[in-house]
């Protein structure tokens, strides 16, 4: 008996000659495009750090100049100063230390990376260890959380709705984002 005839697929697949994927893919979901991570810099190696460091607040850059702020202070008085001066880890302060938009310039050091913070869903984080660890790389991070407003909620979503970034920014967290 004659092999079944093999027919073509009738819909011709169309591609830009760079082998990139569509814009939105049929989950409505951006473009995706990794990056090449360091060695050591995998999403277990994170998961490491944060249990190790970021347990003691390590994982949070700028609180030196942060406590000299006379803009944090005017928000921050009291008992989250105390908790700040006894340097409690600052995703165990509470209430959450407040930020806005001025002190969150002074930790956008987007060109050394050193001290970096951003904003998701209306909280504060600090992304100067995380950078390196993130698979889609650092720029795309930068571009977004510099914008105004800054909150890279939106743009997360629609990268990676199914990353929880709660967990894995856990011990990053510095504050709570307030209008000014
Ligand atoms: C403006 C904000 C962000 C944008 C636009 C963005 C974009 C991206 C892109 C393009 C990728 C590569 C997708 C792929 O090919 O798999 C990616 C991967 C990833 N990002 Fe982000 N990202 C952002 C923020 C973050 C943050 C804050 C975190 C962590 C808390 C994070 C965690 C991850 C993880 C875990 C992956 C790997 C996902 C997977 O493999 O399924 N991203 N991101």
């Amino acid at each position: 008996m004659d092999p079944p005839e093999i027919r073509k697929p009738s819909v011709r697949i169309v591609t830009n000659g760079s082998n990139a994927l569509p814009n939105r893919n049929n989950t409505g979901t951006a473009k995706r495009k990794k990056v090449r991570l360091q060695p050591g810099h995998s999403a277990l190696d994170w998961s490491h750090k944060v249990v190790t460091d970021g347990a003691k607040g390590l994982l949070i850059t700028g609180l030196d100049t942060l406590v000299q702020d006379s803009e944090f202070q005017r928000l921050n008085a009291g008992t989250v100063m105390n908790q700040v001066a006894h340097r409690i880890p600052t995703y165990k302060i509470r209430p959450l230390m407040a930020i806005n938009s001025k002190i969150l310039k002074n930790h956008q050091d987007y060109l050394s990376k050193h001290d970096f913070w951003a904003v998701y869903k209306g909280k504060v984080y600090c992304l100067s260890y995380y950078l390196d660890f993130h698979p889609g790389g650092i720029e795309i991070i930068i571009d977004h959380a510099t914008r105004d407003p800054p909150d890279i909620r939106g743009a997360f979503d629609r990268y990676h709705r199914w990353v929880s970034a709660e967990k894995l920014l856990e011990t990053c967290l510095v504050g709570k984002y307030v209008e000014d």
